[in-house]
């Protein structure tokens, strides 16, 4: 295992925390990345990761990409993500997620979370007993509901703006998107793109699931393998399942424009998104165009408001426009671009935590 406090430096970390609970079997980790903007925010991801050391560096890259997200996506939280290992098929418990809600509970406010892979919201409806850092509960236990409406949508308006940056429309009508997963948000997003007239190519692990929408929707709708989607000749190619698919092996294969989807850490390394850059493919960084689940949640906690949880999602179309001349102008890539946004943003509110407040403002979403 690599020395912690090294790993910590390399991501630039706040605090990373392991929490055990031998009666319930669980064993996570929670890393807050950087709490600048406000208490950390992302979300519980469980997976029968084959080392510690795997469950680390997930939870060190996953917390740092929520610090981007929420900064860009204008939230005022920070970011952080806890992991458990185990099988959510298996390992779960109510009592497991008690034991979770009292960990997450014991960093008083510090740190918010809520479902992510292998979570739903049922689970945190026991973590909710124990303590009130929970977001994302089922509607009828005070949540929002399903975040991948609005992660669809803030995608739509991702690819808008692309559409818009390439060709000077923001109509996709006619445009031909392959998306790789076709799960909750690929769903919702294959019904929005086919509403507007785009031509969809569809993969999913699942065969079923993709003959289903192949009936549903006819003719503007292809099925391919899942082992070569990446490399169909289209406008957008939109990662909608695991992260790291832009990697050494498939970034010479893409035949697309652009590249436009919900997967977390598309990108195996900031070098790809040069080499997308140097290939004249446009990345929207992912960070960015998934970010309407994070705004759904981090309203609940600001206090929900459905117009202004929509209208900051829609802006993730003009920030996209934004990264795309910034890129362009500095001949940069895309995720460098935004990258450097980010720390400005974070740059200029640091500067403000030198102005003394006179009460306790320490509330969810202000400092
Ligand atoms: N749901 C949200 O609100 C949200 C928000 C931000 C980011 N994301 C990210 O977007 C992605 C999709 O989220 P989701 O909620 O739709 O998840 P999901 O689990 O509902 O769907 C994922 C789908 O991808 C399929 N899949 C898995 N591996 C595949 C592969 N190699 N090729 C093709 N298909 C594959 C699965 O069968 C499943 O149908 C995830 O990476 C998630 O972290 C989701």
């Amino acid at each position: 295992m690599r020395d912690v406090f090294e790993m910590m430096d390399q991501y630039g970390h706040e605090q990373v925390i392991f929490c055990r609970n031998p009666q319930t079997g669980l064993k996570a980790i929670v890393a807050i990345h950087d709490t600048t903007m406000g208490p950390a925010l992302g979300g519980c991801r469980m997976l029968p990761y084959s080392s510690t050391d795997e469950a680390l560096e997930d939870a060190l890259r996953l917390s740092r990409g929520m610090t981007y997200k929420n900064t860009l996506a204008d939230t005022d939280f920070g970011g952080g993500k806890m992991v458990v290992i185990g099988d959510p098929q298996k390992d779960k418990s109510p009592e497991l997620f008690r034991a979770i809600g009292r960990f997450v509970g014991g960093l008083n406010g510090r740190f918010y979370t809520g479902t992510d892979m292998g979570t739903q919201p049922e689970d945190f409806i026991h973590a909710a007993r124990e303590s009130d850092s929970f977001v994302g509960l089922p509607k009828s236990h005070g949540g929002t509901g399903d975040t991948s409406i609005p992660t669809a949508f803030g995608l739509l308006q991702g690819m808008r703006a692309t559409a818009r940056f390439l060709w000077d429309t923001d109509q996709l009508a006619g445009r031909t998107v392959a998306i790789q997963g076709i799960g909750k948000v690929g769903e919702r997003l294959l019904g929005l793109l086919i509403k507007e007239g785009a031509f969809c190519i569809i993969a999913d692990l699942d065969s079923e699931r993709c003959r289903k929408f192949r009936m549903k929707y006819g003719d503007q709708v292809q099925i391919a393998d899942v082992g070569s989607i990446h490399k169909e000749d289209c406008d957008i190619f939109s990662p909608c399942a695991r992260g790291g698919v832009i990697n050494d092996e498939t970034v010479d294969e893409l035949k697309c424009l652009a590249i436009a989807g919900s997967a977390n850490n598309q990108l195996a390394d900031d070098r790809h998104g040069d080499l997308l850059h140097e290939r004249g493919i446009l990345y929207a960084p992912d960070y960015l165009v998934n970010a309407g689940g994070v705004i759904q949640v981090a309203g609940e906690l600001e206090g929900y408001h459905e117009e202004r949880v929509l209208a900051k999602t829609r802006a993730i179309y003009e920030m996209l426009l934004a990264i795309y001349r910034r890129a362009k102008s500095e001949n940069i890539s895309t995720c460098r671009a935004a990258d450097r946004l980010v720390i400005e943003r974070l740059d200029k509110v640091a500067g403000l935590r030198c102005i003394l407040l006179g009460d306790d403002h320490n509330r969810p979403g202000r400092r």
